[in-house]
C-alpha cells in the first residue's frame, strides 16, 4: 500500500462533487497486470478510474503515474494511461474508421506511412480489418466499442483502463474482448458488472459508497460484493 515507486499511486484521495463525497480517503498502489474494480451503481468506480488519466482530479490527495502527478502532467499521464469508455460515441472523432484510429498518432506527429502500418496492425489484431473504410458513426454499438479499443491500443499506452467495456457487446464480441484483454501485454484496469470477466485477474477492488471496502483476489472480492448485495 505504501509503495512510493508503484506505477500508479493514489494517496489519501478524496473527490467531492456538488458538495457530495464521491470517493473518500482512497489509498492505493496499482501495479498488477490485471485489476478489476467492482461495486454497486454509484459506488464511485468510474470516478476512481477517471482519476488515473486526469479526466477527474482529486479534491484532496494526489494521484501519480510513474511519479507524475495527474494534476500537473495530464498530457504525459494520458500517453501512459489509455481509456476505453463505456460509451464508444465519446471516443469516436473521425468519420471513417481508419482515420479515427489514425487520429491520435497523427496528433503525435507520426508520418503517413508509419501511421498507416500501425492502423492496419491495430485493426488486424482485433479482427476488424473489414471495417477500415466504413463510416464510423454508422457502425453498430459493439463494432464502435471494438474500434474504440483499437484506437486506444494503437497508441501503445502502458496501462489501459476499461470502463464497463462489455455493456454493448454480444456474447461473441464479449468473448473476443475478454481474450483481447487477456492477451494484452499492457496492464489492464477494468471496471465491470460482468463478474465472469474478472475471475482470472490478479486483483479485485470493491468500492462501496465511495470507500474502498475490499482489496484482494477476485473470488474473495466477488463473494464480498455478493454479501453487500444481500
Ligand atoms: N460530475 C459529477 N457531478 C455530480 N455528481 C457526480 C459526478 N460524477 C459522479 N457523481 C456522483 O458520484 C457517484 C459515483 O459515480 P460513479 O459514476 O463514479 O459511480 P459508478 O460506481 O461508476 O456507477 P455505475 O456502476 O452506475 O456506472 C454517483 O452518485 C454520481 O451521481
Amino acid at each position: 500500500m505504501s509503495d512510493a515507486n508503484a506505477r500508479i499511486r493514489l494517496s489519501e484521495v478524496t473527490v467531492e462533487r456538488d458538495g457530495k463525497t464521491v470517493l473518500k480517503d482512497i489509498d492505493l498502489s496499482l501495479d498488477e497486470h490485471r485489476i478489476a474494480v467492482i461495486g454497486l451503481n454509484g459506488s464511485g468506480k468510474s470516478t476512481l478510474v477517471r482519476l488515473l488519466n486526469a479526466l477527474v482530479l482529486p479534491t484532496r490527495g494526489t494521484v501519480t503515474v510513474d511519479g507524475y502527478p495527474t494534476d500537473k502532467h495530464a498530457k504525459k499521464v494520458r500517453r501512459k494511461v489509455g481509456f476505453v469508455f463505456q460509451n464508444p460515441e465519446n471516443q469516436i472523432v473521425m468519420p471513417v474508421v481508419s482515420e479515427d484510429i489514425a487520429f491520435g498518432l497523427k496528433n503525435l506527429g507520426l508520418g503517413r506511412a508509419e501511421t498507416a502500418v500501425a492502423v492496419e496492425k491495430a485493426l488486424a489484431e482485433l479482427e476488424l480489418s473489414h471495417l477500415a473504410d466504413r463510416e464510423s458513426y454508422a457502425l453498430s454499438g459493439g463494432e464502435k466499442q471494438m474500434v474504440a479499443l483499437a484506437s486506444v491500443l494503437v497508441m501503445e499506452p502502458e496501462t489501459i483502463v476499461f470502463d464497463e467495456p462489455s455493456t454493448m457487446l454480444d456474447l461473441r464480441n464479449k468473448r473476443r474482448l475478454q481474450q483481447r484483454i487477456d492477451a494484452l501485454t499492457q496492464r489492464a484496469i477494468v471496471v465491470t458488472h460482468d463478474l465472469d470477466l474478472i475471475t482470472g485477474y490478479d486483483r479485485a477492488i470493491v468500492l462501496h459508497e465511495g470507500a474502498l471496502v475490499f482489496d484482494g483476489d477476485p473470488p474473495s472480492a466477488i463473494s464480498f460484493y455478493e454479501d453487500l448485495c444481500r
